[in-house]
């Protein structure tokens, strides 16, 4: 395991996926994508910051011609809970009405983020409306949610790591892994 990112190493109890996984996982998601938008005019979506990781890694392995835009929202704030409440922290800046749309997201738990941005961009009278997500945690959803792409189905663990955070750090480790129970007071 890969841990020199300034002793992030002892915050970690366990990797769960590695970034050869991720990586792997990417290019076969990309080719199925790739297959459903052949001929299509793409916009994938990125929604800040969680998705960053796996927007920049996605978009490079498709092929397809593609634009992206982003939308930030938050429903964690700094804990590891949902508040349920989803706020619009920034728009879309491109008018999706008529656009095929993949929302691409890190991570499903809840579901209440997603449940909410499907209908937020539905409303907008897209072509079609579709999510890829890294990561989905089965037995965490309070609400159900038909996912075209997903990467990892998850145990109902905080995961922290290619773009997921605990309180905003983690971010950057190249990989998903558990935190220890020390960090979050656990
Ligand atoms: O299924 P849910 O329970 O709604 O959780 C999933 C969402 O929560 C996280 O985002 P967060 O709101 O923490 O913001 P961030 O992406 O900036 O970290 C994550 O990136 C997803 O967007
Ligand atoms: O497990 C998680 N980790 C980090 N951010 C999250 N947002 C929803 N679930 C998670
Ligand atoms: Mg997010």
């Amino acid at each position: 395991m890969r841990v020199d990112a300034k002793d992030m190493g002892a915050d970690l109890k366990q990797v769960l996926i590695t970034k050869e996984e991720i990586d792997a996982k990417l290019a076969e998601l990309a080719a199925k994508i790739d297959a459903e938008y052949t001929g299509k005019d793409l916009l994938i979506v990125g929604v800040l910051k969680g998705a960053v990781m796996v927007m920049a890694d996605l978009a490079r392995a498709l092929s397809t011609p593609l634009t992206m835009d982003w939308m930030a929202v938050s429903s964690y704030g700094a804990g590891t809970q949902s508040s349920g409440v989803v706020r619009i922290l920034k728009d879309l800046d491109t008018d999706i009405k008529g656009r095929h749309v993949l929302i691409v997201e890190d991570i499903i738990d809840s579901g209440l983020t997603l449940s909410w941005l499907i209908t937020n961009l539905g409303s907008r009278e897209p072509a079609s409306l579709k999510v890829c997500t890294l990561l989905r945690k089965p037995d965490a959803a309070k609400v159900a949610i038909d996912v075209e792409w997903v990467g990892f189905d998850i145990p109902n663990e905080f995961v922290v790591g290619y773009g997921l955070d605990y309180a905003e750090k983690y971010r950057n480790l190249p990989f998903v892994g558990t935190l220890a129970p020390h960090v979050y007071g656990g």
